[in-house]
């Protein structure tokens, strides 16, 4: 008899994409998608999702903030998400529920590896170290042109320290997501977010049904 989903050690997927690619907007969806499924959702976000990261968020976003070298960022994001990795992922995945994360480490790999220009091996290391052997077990990237994005997010309002970046640091960033899909195709899919909302949301029902079913065959269970 195959197992319902909810008995075995949680999943862990992750949303990531550019900016203004519709992620935050489909959060809910997802976690509805799941819960419809019986399936318990711990939704989270990085960085943030523990009162410490949610303050090392403050100082990541606020265009205030003293300028800071971009080893310093790095080393607050993932500052941030050790206290994240070890007091919500961790324990929630242990319970066996799902952790559905509004980005993690592949947005480091874009946004500080690319992005910043800083490389990956900086980012390996540190993922190593503070996250042991814990990766995403599915990764939709919501991917769109730049300028699609931005047209969306400058409705939503005022830009933050990194939304003030040039167009070529976005770029990078949107290529570098790509290479990553391509590099792991058993782990991303990659949901064409250029359309409207309904049809978004539609290519994530199909994409889900289809690893649920996946999920449900493989009986997976992770020893980490
Ligand atoms: N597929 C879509 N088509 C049109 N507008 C969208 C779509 N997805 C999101 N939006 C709108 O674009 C803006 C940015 O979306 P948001 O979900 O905040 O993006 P992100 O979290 O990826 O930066 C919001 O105003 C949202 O309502
Ligand atoms: C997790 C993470 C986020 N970020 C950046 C990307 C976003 O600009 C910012 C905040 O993420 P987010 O809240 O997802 O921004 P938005 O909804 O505007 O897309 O943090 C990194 O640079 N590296 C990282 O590892």
């Amino acid at each position: 008899m195959t197992e319902a989903p909810e008995m075995r050690r949680g999943c862990f997927l992750t949303v990531e994409g550019g900016e203004g690619v519709g992620k935050s907007s489909n959060m809910a969806f997802i976690a509805d998608c799941l819960r419809e499924r019986g399936i318990t959702v711990r939704q989270t976000r990085e960085p943030g999702g523990t009162p410490f990261a949610e303050a090392v968020r403050q100082l990541l976003l606020d265009r205030e903030s003293a300028p800071m070298p971009d080893e310093a960022e790095l080393l607050l994001i993932f500052a941030a998400r050790a206290s994240h990795v070890r007091d919500v992922i961790k324990p929630a995945l242990a319970r066996g529920e799902w952790v559905l994360c509004d980005r993690f480490t592949d947005a480091s790999y874009a946004y500080q590896g690319a992005g910043r220009e800083l490389g990956e091996e900086a980012v390996a290391w540190l993922e190593q170290w503070v996250q042991g052997s814990l990766r995403p077990d599915l990764t939709l990237l919501l991917d769109a042109p730049v300028a699609v994005g931005f047209a969306r997010a400058d409705q939503r309002g005022a830009r933050d320290r990194f939304e003030s970046e040039v167009e070529a640091f976005f770029e990078r960033i949107r290529q570098a997501y790509l290479a990553r899909a391509r590099a792991e195709p058993e782990r991303f899919r990659v949901v064409d977010a250029s359309h409207g909302l309904q049809a978004v949301q539609g290519q994530i029902q199909a994409l889900l049904d289809d690893y649920l079913k996946q999920w449900q065959v493989s009986g997976t269970i992770r020893n980490d």
